[in-house]
């Protein structure tokens, strides 16, 4: 594990429903290196969050099954206690909308000091001030003073998000976990709170998760790019083979749905239908297989695994092969038949 921060290996993550147990993470292996931002991407319900918050102990009712290393614990059989001395302390999240994140009856001094004082019982409270007042400042907040004695709402949500920052980084993790860290804001501070984690990247020596639905987000901040579908990883590879040779159809299929501006005109290919719900998810084969049924079935493979088809691009299931859109093998009849 020498550059690896945290290794994880077949991952199950199950929820309760009904009678019966169901995974929303499923068989999911990789690993997180120092200094990279490592981004979880896909659709709504491919159980991102749910492999973040599995990663944080922050799961009380599901089951959790498999590994995940991170020095010498598997954290997912560790402790409560083990778990508060880690939590906030050696890995961080920063979650979603600041607006739950946040305490609204706490101020943000209060509330950014409670997250040092958990971890670090030394610091004078003079001492503590000063460090949060540091923190404040290092998120990009101006007039910190200012704002260390002001509530959450009188804070707009750009700066709320950058107090969740604040309190995410207060103990230096190693290992920081974003949840959709900008879905919550508009356009201009999105680019800003995500100048603002690129540069903590550079000055924390962190590595970062980073979950998100947007590949305009992947393509600014990620090193390498895991990409989910129904709870499995579906590829896994650099940023830059990511967008220059995608293989898997899921992958291939969120890359065209982007809007583009050399596309033009062009009509933009949109796989239909949508991420089963857990219960329906199939136990064996691709799971990808019956949104793409122009495929030949014997294209699937029954047991789809993760293939290492160039050093450091992995991609599950065979079927990427024979993968074309609908429109380009009109194409190829056309000229076929010409
Ligand atoms: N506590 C829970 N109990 C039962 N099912 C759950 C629970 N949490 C998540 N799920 C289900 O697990 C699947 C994955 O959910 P998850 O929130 O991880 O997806 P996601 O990719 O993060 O989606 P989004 O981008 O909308 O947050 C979904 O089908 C969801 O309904």
């Amino acid at each position: 594990m020498a550059d690896k921060l945290i290794e994880i290996n077949h991952l199950k993550t199950s929820f309760r429903i009904g009678d019966d147990y169901y995974a929303a993470v499923d068989d999911v292996s990789l690993s997180l290196n120092k200094n990279e931002v490592l981004a979880i991407v896909g659709e709504s319900g491919c159980g991102k969050s749910a492999l973040a918050f599995s990663i944080m102990g922050l799961h009380n009712r599901a089951k959790i099954e498999g590994e995940i290393l991170y020095r010498n614990y598997n954290l997912v059989d560790v402790d409560e206690s083990t778990w508060s001395k880690l939590r906030g302390k050696n890995l961080g999240m920063i979650f979603q909308d600041p607006l739950t994140a946040l305490n609204p009856l706490m101020t943000v001094g209060a509330q950014i000091s409670e997250a040092l004082f958990l971890h670090n019982r030394k610091l004078s409270n003079e001492e503590r001030k000063a460090k949060v007042i540091e923190l404040i400042e290092k998120v990009g907040i101006p007039r910190p003073e200012h704002v260390y004695m002001q509530y959450p709402h009188e804070l707009s949500g750009g700066m709320r998000q950058r107090v969740v920052i604040a309190i995410a980084i207060a103990n230096d993790p190693e290992v920081l976990i974003a949840d959709e860290p900008t879905t919550a804001l508009d356009a201009t501070i999105q680019s800003q709170i995500l100048d603002l984690i690129r540069e903590l990247k550079e000055s924390m020596n962190a590595g970062i998760v980073l979950i998100t639905h947007d590949l305009g987000v992947v393509a600014e901040m990620a090193d390498r790019v895991a990409v989910m579908y129904a709870g499995q990883i579906v590829e896994i590879v650099d940023v830059h083979r990511l967008f220059e040779n995608p293989l898997h159809p899921y992958t291939r299929s969120l890359l065209n749905s982007i809007p583009n501006a050399e596309k033009g005109q062009e009509k933009l290919h949109v796989i239909q239908g949508i991420v089963p719900a857990l219960q329906n998810l199939p136990r064996e084969g691709c799971r990808f297989k019956d949104r793409i049924p122009w495929i030949d079935e014997s294209a699937h493979e029954t047991t789809p695994e993760l293939h290492e088809v160039a050093p450091g691009h992995f991609v599950r299931c065979t079927c990427y092969k024979q993968f074309h859109f609908p429109n380009e093998m009109k194409e190829g009849q056309a000229h076929a038949n010409s």
